[in-house]
């Protein structure tokens, strides 16, 4: 990822660009792209000699802004296809929070670094975590490349939880603009069910003092409303609302259960929600209601969840579910456009992670997070709408390159900030570690 001697940036010859227009429709043109420091200096053609740059030859390439994936657990990837086919109460405290446990620092970072590699791989430059172990994920942020928002996961079902907020405090003053700007941070009670009211209003006066906004899951599954109802009586959303959630920017993660009143209060939120199609499948939640979400003008973003719900990180795949998914919920094909699939992965996702104006499109000013996909294949021909192409045709492994803060972090399809076999080799080894010690 070193720049070399000499080079203070970088020329994109000859792209198809990908840019959204004011209607929210996405378009391409034929152009250049030229990168100095961690930013798109100028967008044209350069009939002209420009010296010092690394020249990249983009003919046949798609460049399209770095995909956001809005909710991720980065460690999580060690968990892959552990444990499938069971409902989310289940998997979650039968499954996972027993092996977590069990989990060591270096588990974490292997497992951080495995999907950090999978999400550069097909597209994703940068994302939203919330687990514990913010350290060793900020090392493997720092070391892939990739951008990111941490925040240490709050789980308490009791009232012994200020030893855990001082460490999600911790993480925003380690980590907040380290790794070159690239890390910023959140604070992320885990959800209403795992969060007494207490730990609800410390995690949201940490973030008012901080600055940074909330990130929670919210309103996933049916046991989720029968629980908070229960104990609480009310709706999860009430729930949240009652103790000052809503008075932070949040970044809701999931909210496929809302009703009429819940819309009314998440109209008027600062924030939106990710929706996770694949996740949401696989633990059979239900069908989030995008289309109502965008048509009372909440942002909605694009997030995969972690690798062990979605088994996969490859955000092409989430795009795709997402349409077809809200297309099925209605009967209806004109529901979720590809181009509304796309501002999800980008602009929206990028509004909910801060980086609104920042990321999420390729202008002139706007960080260098790009991607560059090969066109020029079987199943991407012909080519009559290239933002359908890449909703509904194209799939992560047809990234060829992706540039991160002004790096080159993926060439050829090679990854140039991490090791891929010592990474599987590591990975493997310590997914074989934690089973023994489970046992
Ligand atoms: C306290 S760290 C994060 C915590 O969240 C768990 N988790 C991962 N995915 C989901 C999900 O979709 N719903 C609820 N909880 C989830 C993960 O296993 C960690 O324990
Ligand atoms: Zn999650």
């Amino acid at each position: 990822m070193a720049g070399r001697k000499g080079v203070i940036g970088m020329l994109l010859k000859n792209v198809r660009l990908l840019t959204r227009n004011g209607d929210g429709k996405w378009s391409t043109a034929t152009s250049d792209v030229l990168i100095e420091g961690d930013k798109i200096k100028e967008i044209g053609t350069f009939d002209h000699e420009i010296t010092g740059h690394e020249v990249v030859d983009g003919k046949g390439m798609l460049a399209a802004p770095g995909l956001i994936n809005g909710h991720q657990h980065t460690p999580m990837s060690l968990l892959r296809c552990y444990s499938d086919d069971v409902p989310l109460m289940t998997w979650l405290n039968e499954k996972m929070l027993p092996i977590e446990m069990k989990m060591d620092e270096n588990d974490r970072y292997i497992g951080a670094l495995l999907s950090m590699a999978e999400m550069i791989k097909s597209g994703t430059t940068a994302y939203a975590d919330m687990y514990i172990g913010m350290d060793q994920v900020a090392d493997a942020v720092t070391h892939s490349g990739i951008r990111a928002s941490l925040a240490r996961g709050l789980i308490a079902m009791d009232s012994n939880f200020e030893g855990r907020l001082q460490e999600a405090a911790d993480v925003v003053d380690r980590y907040h603009g380290a790794a070159d700007g690239r890390i910023t941070t959140m604070i992320a009670p885990h959800s209403p069910y795992m969060c007494p009211p207490d730990l609800l209003k410390g995690a949201v006066s940490l973030a008012s003092e901080k600055g940074v906004p909330l990130h929670i899951h919210l309103a996933e599954t049916k046991d989720e409303e029968r629980m908070i109802q229960e104990r609480y009586g009310m709706r999860p959303v009430q729930y949240l609302q009652e103790n000052g959630v809503f008075e932070q920017p949040v970044l809701l993660a999931h909210g496929v259960h809302f009703n009429e009143d819940d819309f009314n209060v998440l109209k008027n939120i600062k924030g939106g929600i990710v929706h996770n199609p694949v996740s949401n499948a696989k633990l059979g939640c239900g069908i989030s209601d995008v289309k109502k979400l965008m048509e009372l003008g909440i942002t909605v973003g694009l997030g995969t969840d972690g690798a062990g719900s979605a088994s996969t990180l490859d955000l092409f795949m989430e795009m795709k579910a997402a349409s077809w998914m809200q297309k099925l919920k209605y009967e209806d094909a004109g529901v979720l456009s590809a181009h509304e699939v796309l501002s999800m992965a980008t602009v929206n996702g990028a509004e909910l992670l801060g980086l609104g104006g920042v990321a999420g499109e390729l202008k002139p000013g706007m960080k260098a997070d790009l991607i560059l996909l090969n066109m020029n294949q079987l199943h991407l021909t012909p080519s009559y709408e290239e933002a359908s192409l890449l909703v509904y045709a194209a799939s992560g492994h047809d990234v060829d390159t992706s540039i991160i803060n002004g790096k080159m972090v993926m060439r050829g399809r090679e990854l140039l900030t991490v090791d891929e076999e010592k990474l599987k080799f590591d990975a493997r080894s310590r997914a074989e570690g934690l089973l023994q010690r489970l046992s």
